[in-house]
């Protein structure tokens, strides 16, 4: 599901309105019609007091609409118009005029105005400011905004949670309105899934207000929201004729002592991922766990006893998953720059060999194109530098990305997937994942699909969400806290199974938990 710009929003509601031969004031009735059914299919007439804070931009206008029909069906109502600027747009002034025939007279809070009470049982329309907004708010302005987040009353944000940004950071977080739910228009907003931006929408939902579908299409977005209808297509089904060769042959090179556990997550995700074979790459000290852990894995040995100390082996694997549990010692750092100079062989690199890569960035040219980088955000840091906030973190990420045409993996609750200047959002997973060894098990399952024959970029973000599903199949067996990576894995096979399955799933429309 692709994310807009604001500016592109602004052209499809343009492209709407000329193509669909309507007003810009017929396309705001039929966004906040949508609105009223939604909050009407809920309350069914509930005499519940409905507060709605409303600018004076198109945000505001949809508060307008909303008002009228919530009125026209007995709602309770009281309309607050924070009069923040002069500057009324034409659509809100009409509606305004619409409220005034029916008799209903709007509350106009300014600078100086005490503000109305709200209980903590009545809701909160927020239709403040909307995608428009281009400057922190006025002080007096934010008062207002506090006001309604300390009322402690359920908030309904129409479009954004009123003093969000929609493609730059805020620079004031007691400017923002703290949504319990919001409705967005036609589809879903970049900042739902930043941490810093995603915590004032608590819930999000997208209405669909038709826009100018040919223009939507046509649009060239820059980020993707992903979920089951954009992985399915990409999965590959197995060959009646096929043997274990046609899979790939994946290495894991990586472990050290006390660190072997990470080899044996890693190889064995990476064969529930359907890898043909896996191959893993050690320090002596763990072939014995190695070999009894995972009886379908092979290994070969390093000839140091703790750690990796020089990279040598006499298979043709597909694809190396590189760097798991395999420490910072000199002896492998000298072991991963011998390795690196002569490889060509595509990698996926976690942990501490990115670590090592970050020591030392004359590495970063050694990597062969395409190969894929997974680091969390301490890893990320060190790679790329500090940032300021979000959006420069994505830019910064998107620009090193670029610089070593390598596919970056920006991990958190939504985990980013950055390539060729483009974003792929992750939809599935959960808190329960942030466990010991979930890392692992990512970089054998994104080794396990480019060993199958995925490009490295689809391999990368289809993993991601498969990972994800499985964490999210897992939890519901095993609780948040007592998810652990091997459970993970365990669900590996039904989260491919669950693909299938119609009824479920993690679709990018899905409320957000
Ligand atoms: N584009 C679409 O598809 C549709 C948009 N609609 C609504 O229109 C909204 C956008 O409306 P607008 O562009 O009028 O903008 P907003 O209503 O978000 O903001 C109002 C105006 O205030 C001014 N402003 C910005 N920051 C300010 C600040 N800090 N202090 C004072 N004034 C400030 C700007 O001139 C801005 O246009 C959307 O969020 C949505 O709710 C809907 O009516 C349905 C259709
Ligand atoms: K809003």
């Amino acid at each position: 599901m692709k994310i807009f710009t604001a500016q592109q929003i602004y052209e499809a509601d343009k492209s709407t309105i000329v193509n669909q031969q309507i007003t810009s004031d017929e396309l705001m009735e039929r966004a906040a019609t949508q609105l009223f059914t939604w909050l009407h299919s809920r309350l069914q007439g509930a005499p519940v007091k409905i507060h709605l804070f409303c600018g004076i931009g198109n945000n505001g206008g949809d508060g307008m609409v909303l008002a009228r029909h919530l009125q026209e069906h007995g709602y309770l109502i009281g309309v607050h118009v924070v009069t923040y600027s002069e500057k009324r747009s034409q659509d809100f002034l009409l509606n305004l005029d619409r409220l005034k025939e029916r008799k209903i007279w709007p509350n106009f809070i300014g600078p100086n105005d005490e503000l109305p009470k709200i209980d903590k049982e009545d809701i909160i329309v927020d239709a403040i400011f909307g995608i428009g907004l281009n400057r922190t708010p006025d002080d007096w302005v934010i008062k207002v905004i506090q006001h309604l987040n300390n009322s402690r009353a359920f908030i309904l944000s129409v479009d954004i949670p009123s003093g969000l940004f929609v493609d730059k950071a805020p620079k004031n977080e007691d400017s923002i309105v703290r949504a319990n739910h919001v409705l967005s228009f036609q589809a879903p907003k970049l900042i739902f899934f930043l941490p810093q931006t995603g915590i004032y929408s608590n819930q999000w939902e997208i209405l669909d207000i038709g826009l100018d579908r040919d223009y939507l299409n046509s649009v060239d977005n820059v980020y993707e929201l992903i979920g089951k209808n954009e992985v399915l297509p990409w999965y590959k089904p197995r060959e009646k004729f096929s043997h274990k060769g046609t899979y790939g042959h994946s290495l894991i090179i990586g472990g050290s002592y006390g660190k072997i556990g990470a080899v044996i997550l890693a190889s064995d995700a990476c064969l529930n991922t359907g890898s043909g074979l896996v191959t893993a790459y050690i320090p002596t000290c763990g072939y014995i766990p190695m070999q009894t852990a995972l009886p379908e894995a092979m290994v070969i040995t390093d000839t140091n006893e703790k750690m990796v100390s020089d990279i040598q082996f006499d298979i043709t694997p597909t694809v190396i998953g590189l760097g798991i549990g395999i420490g910072q010692d000199n002896i492998t750092t000298g072991a991963l720059k011998e390795f690196l100079r002569t490889n060509k062989t595509p990698l996926v690199i976690d942990a501490d060999a990115l670590n090592i890569i970050s020591k030392n960035k004359e590495f970063l040219k050694m990597i062969p194109a395409q190969s894929v980088l997974t680091p969390h955000p301490k890893e990320l840091e060190r790679l790329i530098g500090s940032w300021q906030d979000d959006f420069e973190k994505l830019d910064k990420a998107k620009a090193f990305s670029k610089q070593y045409d390598l596919i970056l993996v920006i991990k958190g609750a939504h985990t980013i997937t950055l390539y060729n200047g483009k974003g792929y959002i992750n939809t599935t997973g959960n808190p329960g994942m942030a466990t010991a060894g979930s890392g692992d098990v990512l970089t054998g399952m994104i080794t396990g699909l480019i060993a199958q024959g995925y490009d490295s970029l689809r391999a990368t973000v289809f993993a991601i969400y498969l990972h994800g599903r499985s964490g999210d199949l897992a939890v519901e067996q095993c609780g948040y806290q007592a998810l652990t990576a091997s459970e993970i894995i365990d669900f590996i096979g039904d989260a491919f199974l669950d693909l299938f399955n119609v009824q479920e799933g993690s679709g990018p429309q899905e409320e957000m938990e």
